[in-house]
């Protein structure tokens, strides 16, 4: 029997809602109309809101303390995800992983994998120099637009970042000695496919006859597309294990163990294998590399706090050079770095996912005066939480020192897997989700992050395209372009200009 509750101890949903399109398609046809649909029902209901998926929930918080309840507390009952009828080159991965004994392998994996990469800041910082260069060479020969003395150009920087953060998650992934034109086809790949998914359905956020009329257009293109990318990764994973079956034992080890190597080790099989690679990369590219450029957008638009950003990093460099690496702060715990703030201040403000993936529930769930039907669509407001004016003060101004010791921000990281690691207060952000299904890249991704904007700050200056001279031109625009990763709706352009004494 189906269960049958009071119309009022659901979460509020606005009407009309029509029976198999429930009212979510009604009242937001694309996942840009989400954000204004859901502020309006937030304004009006209260955290926890829901719209209607066919015939089932789909429900939305917003509130940081009920997120740490529902994802840390009561962690294995929202640790689930919806199921799909069909996800494509995306069903093998970690992400659309039943919550079990599979996802926990899968999981460990990965996490194992990430935490030895982590160490690998011999890749890491080869990644960042090619980066370097690459801007440097656009800096010398691009349009000089200020009249400022040296090597400087107005620069559109996006599509450098991007392929940056593709070649280092790519060795990463693959290994060492992949080729460009590999890469560069891969990337195109990953580009048509994503272009093709119906961005609401990346949410579960439509009914099943819907997604048949959204994709049977496109069904074709995204079929074939899907196959191209097979064919080049099993490409990939078969050069990977001649290389290995080639390689002496001594040699093998002594060169690092890519994501795929891991994969190789647990006998998978081959479609596993490509999909899980497939959401290695669709992972871990598009949320860094827009973070990146979010980033260094805020920079251009705060010369002050670039300058500071450049003054602290000399000063631990210094610091770091004579022998003196401790920083420590006045309670007598490691200060925390100023770049290390800049990259949470961005995250908060500019979080790359505006909600977390779907999750859902194994059984009846009361959260406030609510009942959250097992088997609801679950997700939470990422970026409506970073930016509560009820937990920070001037929600919209980017302002780093509040990471700073004795910030409102200072006890806040943004790893929350287990109860013991977090309380609401470490949870007033939560770019990387939390509790057991929270990103496992979030460390990856903060290090990358801070070693490509050191660089880039160390390098160069990043003036406001027209500031010359002191005269004010066009400011960055920062207006979000909605989707499943909310980018720069005008990429970044910015005046670079190549510092003399690095
Ligand atoms: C700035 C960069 C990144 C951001 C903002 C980000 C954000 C997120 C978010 C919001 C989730 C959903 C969490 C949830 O549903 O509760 C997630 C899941 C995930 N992320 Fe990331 N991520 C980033 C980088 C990475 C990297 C570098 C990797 C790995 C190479 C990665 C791999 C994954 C995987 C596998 C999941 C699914 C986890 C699961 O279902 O158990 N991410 N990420």
């Amino acid at each position: 029997r189906k269960p049958c509750y009071k119309e009022n101890s659901l979460p509020p949903a606005p009407w009309p809602r029509l029976p198999l399109v429930g009212n979510l398609f009604y009242h937001s046809p694309t996942i840009a109309s989400l954000g204004d649909v859901l502020r309006r029902l937030h304004a009006a209901h209260g955290p926890v809101v829901s719209l209607w998926v066919g015939g089932k929930p789909a429900v939305f918080i917003t509130c940081h303390e009920i997120a740490h309840r529902t994802l840390v507390h009561m962690g294995t009952t929202f640790a689930h995800r919806p199921r799909t009828w069909c996800s494509g080159v995306n069903s093998h991965g970690v992400n659309s992983a039943d919550y079990g004994s599979r996802w926990g392998l899968l999981r460990r994996n990965l996490s194992s994998h990430l935490a030895a990469a982590h160490a690998r800041t011999d890749e890491l910082r080869a990644s960042a120099d090619r980066l370097v260069k690459t801007l440097e060479s656009a800096a010398t020969a691009g349009v000089n637009d200020g009249g400022i003395a040296g090597a400087t150009a107005v620069v559109a920087p996006s599509e450098t970042f991007r392929h940056a953060v593709f070649g280092f998650f790519g060795a990463l992934c693959f290994g060492e000695g992949i080729e460009e034109d590999m890469l560069r086809r891969l990337r195109a790949l990953h580009a048509e496919i994503i272009s093709l998914i119906v961005e609401l359905d990346a949410f579960h956020l439509m009914p099943a006859f819907l997604q048949v009329v959204c994709y049977f257009p496109r069904w074709r293109k995204l079929v074939n597309a899907q196959r191209r990318h097979h064919v080049l990764v099993t490409a990939i994973i078969g050069a990977r294990r001649r290389r290995r079956e080639e390689v002496v034992v001594g040699d093998a080890e002594a060169e690092h163990r890519c994501y795929l190597d891991t994969l190789l080790g647990l006998q998978l099989g081959e479609d596993e294998m490509v999909s899980l690679c497939w959401e290695y990369m669709n992972a871990a590219v598009k949320t860094t590399a827009t973070a990146l450029e979010w980033i260094m957008a805020r920079l251009v638009l705060h010369q002050d706090i670039q300058q500071k950003l450049r003054n602290d990093i000399a000063r631990r460099r210094r610091a770091t050079a004579g022998g003196n690496g401790n920083h420590m702060a006045a309670n007598g715990e490691q200060q925390r770095p100023f770049l290390e703030a800049v990259v949470l201040e961005a995250l908060r403000l500019h979080p790359p996912a505006h909600y977390l993936l779907a999750h859902t529930t194994d059984k009846d769930v009361s959260v406030d005066r609510y009942v959250i039907p097992k088997g609801s669509v679950v997700n939470f407001g990422v970026a409506s939480i970073g930016r509560d004016a009820a937990l920070w003060t001037d929600p919209d101004v980017f302002r780093p020192e509040r990471f700073m010791e004795g910030g409102e921000g200072s006890g806040v990281h943004c790893i929350c897997t287990s109860r013991g690691s977090s309380t609401p207060e470490t949870m007033k952000m939560i770019p990387f989700g939390a509790g057991r299904r929270a990103c496992p890249g979030a460390a990856v991704a903060v290090t990358v992050l801070q070693a490509f904007v050191e660089d880039l700050v160390m390098r160069f200056e990043w003036r406001q395209v027209g500031v010359a001279g002191g005269v004010v031109g066009a400011a960055v625009d920062m207006t979000e372009k909605p989707g499943i990763i909310t980018e720069m709706r005008v990429p970044l352009r910015t005046h670079l200009v190549v510092r003399q004494s690095n």
